[in-house]
């Protein structure tokens, strides 16, 4: 597999690279520009096949409505769709469909769409390591295979625990049944039921179809609540009694319907406390939590960096196909380092020393290790008038969540908070400044982890997450 890498789009190709599912990034007039290889490598179609071709290239109709490409671009509202796609061979297959818009290095927006491939067998890759963290991890997972409990996987982010979810899938008797990500941080009080158990046609304004809900396609196989600790509180009830019951009632449907999955969840953040806090709920949590598993850091398990570092190099490839290689110096620079970013970190950062190697060797001096704050320094600098709440919460914001974003959402996070502290946490203003609906920039705040930070002068719209 070698890097899709035209030479004008080095932050998107960035980006495309470290996304493991099919990926595709799409222009403001609903061009194809970029594909990774995941979505050659799924779908079956070659580069050529999509590049520059009309968005819904794959879909299984066009008719004259709007496309969710189009409504993407108008609104600038992230969005996760189930829909049906053409293989190239003309096979159809259900999937999930997630955008979410990136930025190139000159503020252009585009939509990034990444597809989950619903039945048959999920992306799985290996659980690579060699350390005995990581075969202790892989002896619980398999234990926990053979079960059919309610799994919990906490661990910072970037540390695996998808993939680890993944895995136990793999290893179970629902191996063959479909995989579901549900993706906590999306899921706000108006989406929450009908992505969760669907709707039928003419339920709401808008409502214009019925929707298959995430349980019904899960159904005979595992559900996976990622960042779960995201869940709306008053959402909370409603996944509780579908879990205890095993019935849920589609949006605007008279009867329930029986449902029979496994559920695995994770979270970076401590549920526990989150408990005590009030935050979640207790109910809930021991429900999902019957086998907690933690997956330690990356810097827990040091003797894991090679076998890693080698996996996650066998995609890269120079100029003329030959596989990188990392210098032992590089390595050991990599076994200095507390990987805040876990996996994921490692990941970009051999991406960027790939990108930084003329040879096939990667030596030391192409691996650039961040300092704490550097990120934080390369942001604009606020006037000196609007000290607020910000300085204070982004200093710890910004260390625990930049370092695991793209190097596109990094700079988007940096983007918000210098507008945020340039109009005084008014929500509204910076909205308005980066065309976008407050509901958006707020969905926004939740994933950069900025909805923490208040304002001092109460000039924010006043709609915290917390
Ligand atoms: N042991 C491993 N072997 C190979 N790849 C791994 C391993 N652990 C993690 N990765 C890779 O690192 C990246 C991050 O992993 P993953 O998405 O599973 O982390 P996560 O803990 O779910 O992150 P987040 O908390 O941000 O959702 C993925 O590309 C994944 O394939």
């Amino acid at each position: 597999m070698t890097a899709h890498r035209p030479p004008d789009s080095n932050t998107l190709t960035t980006l495309l690279a470290a996304q493991r599912r099919p990926f595709s990034i799409i222009t403001q007039n609903q061009r194809i520009k970029l594909i990774n290889a995941a979505l050659c490598e799924a779908l079956g179609y070659a580069e050529t096949d999509l590049i520059g071709a009309s968005c819904c290239r794959f879909a299984t109709t066009v008719n004259g409505s709007e496309c969710r490409h189009q409504r993407f671009f108008r609104d600038l509202e992230p969005y996760v769709e189930t829909d049906t796609v053409l293989d190239a061979s003309g096979q159809p297959h259900l999937v999930r469909a997630q955008g979410f818009p990136v930025l190139d290095a000159h503020g252009t927006v585009y939509l990034g769409e990444m597809l989950q491939l619903l039945r048959g067998r999920c992306d799985v890759g290996n659980m690579v390591g060699d350390s005995p963290e990581l075969r202790e991890l892989i002896t619980q997972l398999t234990q926990a295979a053979v079960t059919d409990a309610a799994v919990l996987l906490y661990g910072e982010t970037g540390v695996g625990k998808e993939l680890a979810a993944q895995f136990l899938h793999q290893q179970s008797s629902r191996a063959g049944a479909p995989f579901v990500v549900v993706d906590c941080t999306v899921l706000n009080e108006e989406l929450f039921e009908s992505e969760l158990f669907g709707h039928v046609k003419g339920a709401f304004t808008g409502a214009v179809n019925h929707r298959v809900g995430l349980f019904e396609l899960a159904h005979t196989g595992t559900l996976f609540f990622d960042e779960i600790g995201e869940l709306p509180l008053s959402q909370q009830p409603k996944l509780l009694r579908a879990l205890e019951t095993g019935t849920y009632r589609p949006v605007g449907a008279t009867a329930t319907r029986q449902v029979n999955v496994r559920v695995i969840s994770a979270t970076h953040r401590d549920l526990t406390a989150m408990v005590r806090h009030g935050h979640f709920r207790q109910d809930l949590f021991y429900r999902l939590a019957v086998l907690p598993l933690r997956i330690p850091p990356l810097r827990e398990r040091r003797d894991d960096l090679a076998a890693l570092s080698d996996y996650l190099l066998r995609d890269t490839t120079t100029a003329d196909g030959q596989p990188y290689y990392l210098h032992p110096a590089a390595l050991d620079k990599l076994h200095s380092y507390s990987f805040p970013g876990n996996v994921r970190e490692l990941r970009n950062l051999l991406h960027l020393g790939a990108a930084l190697s003329s040879s096939g060797v990667i030596e030391a001096d192409a691996i650039h290790l961040p300092t704490l704050m550097a990120q934080v320094a390369r942001a604009p600098l606020p006037p000196p008038a609007a000290v607020s709440a910000y300085d204070l919460g982004c200093s710890e914001l910004d260390t625990a969540f930049l370092r695991h974003l793209s190097p596109v959402e990094a700079a988007e996070a940096r983007q918000i908070l210098a507008l945020l502290q340039r109009h005084h946490g008014n929500r509204r203003e910076v909205a308005v400044s980066m065309t976008m609906s407050e509901r958006t920039l707020y969905r926004k705040l939740r994933r950069y982890g900025l909805n923490r930070a208040r304002s001092l002068e109460g000039s924010g719209n006043g709609d915290d997450a917390s």
